[in-house]
């Protein structure tokens, strides 16, 4: 406990991280006193260093793979240049302006004070910012994570970049090997390689975005190989530098395979930033992974101490941070109670090919014992996929035989982030799969390729 008590600021509720934490604060609270405490930018990894930049610069990748498949139906086009100083410049002219002004709204607040040095825990209910104590009945901790940079022989002597600087490039490289072949992974390799950089993308795994449905999976990985150097099944042994760029040297069952690039990046996951906030001394419980453990209210094992979003939620997901963040300032307002919904936790993978998902996996089906069926739709069997000459692309859906419930859908193709929404919607209003079909579907608008999966359950 600090000795000196009188210098402990009260608070009626302190925000940990400006992130999503920054939703909470509503006109509601405008009687509360509020602390925020932000060392960063606001608006936090997703507006900063996440969602909104890489979708930024991925449109632009959008633009040149639309022209460039042209082709096939007779529309040749010729790329004459890009402009990389206006393809990144657009992005942080237009995004770092909103993080100033968010900072300085909240600044602006009579009843906001932002502190902005990082949060710690001194003791139970008091936080410590930049030499400033402070406490109150009610925090908020929505901190997020950070990358993980794997521990590796000769990374001391070598540049690299996440995807916190990745993004920044001042120039377009000529190549670049990108260690995971997740979330992040598929949309660099996708914005970068399609834009002309020689792209390597590795996993330790036996594919790439390997959490998806295993159809997904698979016609993703055979995709990427198309377009790029994939390494799968690979360990990284160690790094080295070369002239004008890196070396990593992987060993790939067991035999050794080496990489050399202009730029080397890391986007092997992220970690929760707890381990930050010296949670040791107060009794918020952790699981073995640093995630703060919060029951379906957002509340931690201290009462009056919430978190939430990448910090805690199961989901490292933007819109989960968002609901998260809804559920917790609706409990701080009193209003009513009632565990959060994560509506099958949709989300989706701005590749190419676009995924997306919600619900459970057929891997995750057979391995939880849940009878299900399936149907799978391409999109070629659609008029609108047909008439844009789609191949591959398809509509996988899990139902349960017995109530005719959606258990989970997955897309592989373009606009796949648009055509699940209302798959996502059915769900939550619990609809059977014959519910859903009877909806009259626009003809002949890509929609129907789910029409079709849900009427051949
Ligand atoms: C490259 C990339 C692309 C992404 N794209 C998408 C996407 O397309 N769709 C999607 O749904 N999700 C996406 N995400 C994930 C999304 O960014 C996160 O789920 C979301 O930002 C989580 O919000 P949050 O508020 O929990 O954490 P954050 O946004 O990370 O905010 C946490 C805040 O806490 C602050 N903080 C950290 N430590 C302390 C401390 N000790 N004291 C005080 N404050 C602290 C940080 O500075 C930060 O501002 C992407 C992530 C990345 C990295
Ligand atoms: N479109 C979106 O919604 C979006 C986009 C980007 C990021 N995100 C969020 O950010 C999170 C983090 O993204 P991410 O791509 O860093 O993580 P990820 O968990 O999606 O993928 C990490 C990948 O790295 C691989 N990997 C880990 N260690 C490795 C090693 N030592 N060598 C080789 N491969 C290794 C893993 O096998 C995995 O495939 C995601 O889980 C997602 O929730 C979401």
């Amino acid at each position: 406990m600090p000795s000196q008590q009188e210098d402990v600021q009260q608070f009626d509720l302190i925000i940990v991280g400006a992130g999503s934490g920054n939703m909470i604060p509503v006109p509601e609270m405008e009687t509360w006193r509020l602390a925020i405490v932000e060392p960063d930018k606001f608006g936090g990894t997703c507006l900063n260093r996440g969602c909104i930049p890489s979708k930024m610069l991925l449109y632009a990748a959008e633009v040149v793979e639309t022209a460039r498949h042209g082709e096939k139906v007779g529309v040749y086009h010729k790329l004459e240049r890009l402009d990389w100083q206006r393809i990144v410049g657009r992005v942080w002219q237009r995004i770092d302006p909103i993080a100033e002004a968010g900072a300085a709204y909240r600044k602006s607040q009579p009843h906001i004070t932002v502190f902005e040095q990082p949060a710690r825990f001194v003791d139970e209910r008091v936080i410590e910012s930049g030499g400033h104590l402070l406490t109150a009945d009610r925090i908020v901790l929505g901190a997020g994570t950070r990358p993980v940079v794997p521990d590796l022989p000769g990374l001391d002597q070598v540049p690299y970049h996440t995807s916190d600087t990745i993004m920044r490039l001042e120039a377009q490289p000529a190549s670049m090997v990108i260690i995971g072949g997740g979330y992040i992974g598929a949309e660099m390799a996708h914005f970068f390689g399609t834009l002309g950089t020689h792209v390597t993308l590795v996993d330790r795994g036996a594919a790439l975005i390997k959490n998806e449905d295993e159809a997904v999976a698979q016609l993703f990985t055979e995709a990427y190989q198309r377009r790029f150097d994939i390494l799968l099944h690979a360990q990284m042994q160690r790094v080295s530098r070369v002239d004008g760029g890196v070396t990593v040297h992987f060993d790939v069952n067991g035999q050794p395979h080496d990489v050399t690039a202009e730029i080397l990046l890391f986007v092997a996951g992220r970690r929760p930033n707890s381990d930050r906030l010296n949670l040791a001394v107060t009794e918020v419980e952790m699981d073995d992974r640093g995630r703060v453990l919060t029951n379906a209210f957002m509340e931690t094992s201290v009462p009056g101490i919430y978190a939430f979003g990448d910090l805690a939620s199961r989901y490292q997901l933007k819109h989960i941070a968002n609901a998260e963040a809804r559920h917790i300032t609706a409990q701080l307002l009193g209003e009513d109670r009632h565990p959060i919904a994560y509506d099958g936790a949709p989300h989706a993978i701005f590749g190419n090919p676009q995924v997306a998902s919600v619900g459970i996996t057929e891997r995750q089906a057979v391995a939880q014992g849940i009878p299900y069926i399936t149907a799978t739709r391409k999109y070629a069997e659609t008029a609108y996929g047909w008439a844009s000459e789609d191949t591959e692309s398809f509509v996988k859906l899990i139902a349960d035989p017995e109530t005719r419930l959606l258990l989970g859908a997955h897309i592989i193709g373009p606009h796949a982030s648009l055509l699940i929404q209302p798959l996502v919607q059915g769900m939550k209003y619990g609809q059977t799969v014959d519910q859903m079909a009877q909806v009259i579907y626009i003809h002949p608008a890509l929609t129907e390729v789910v029409e079709q999966a849900l009427l051949e359950l």
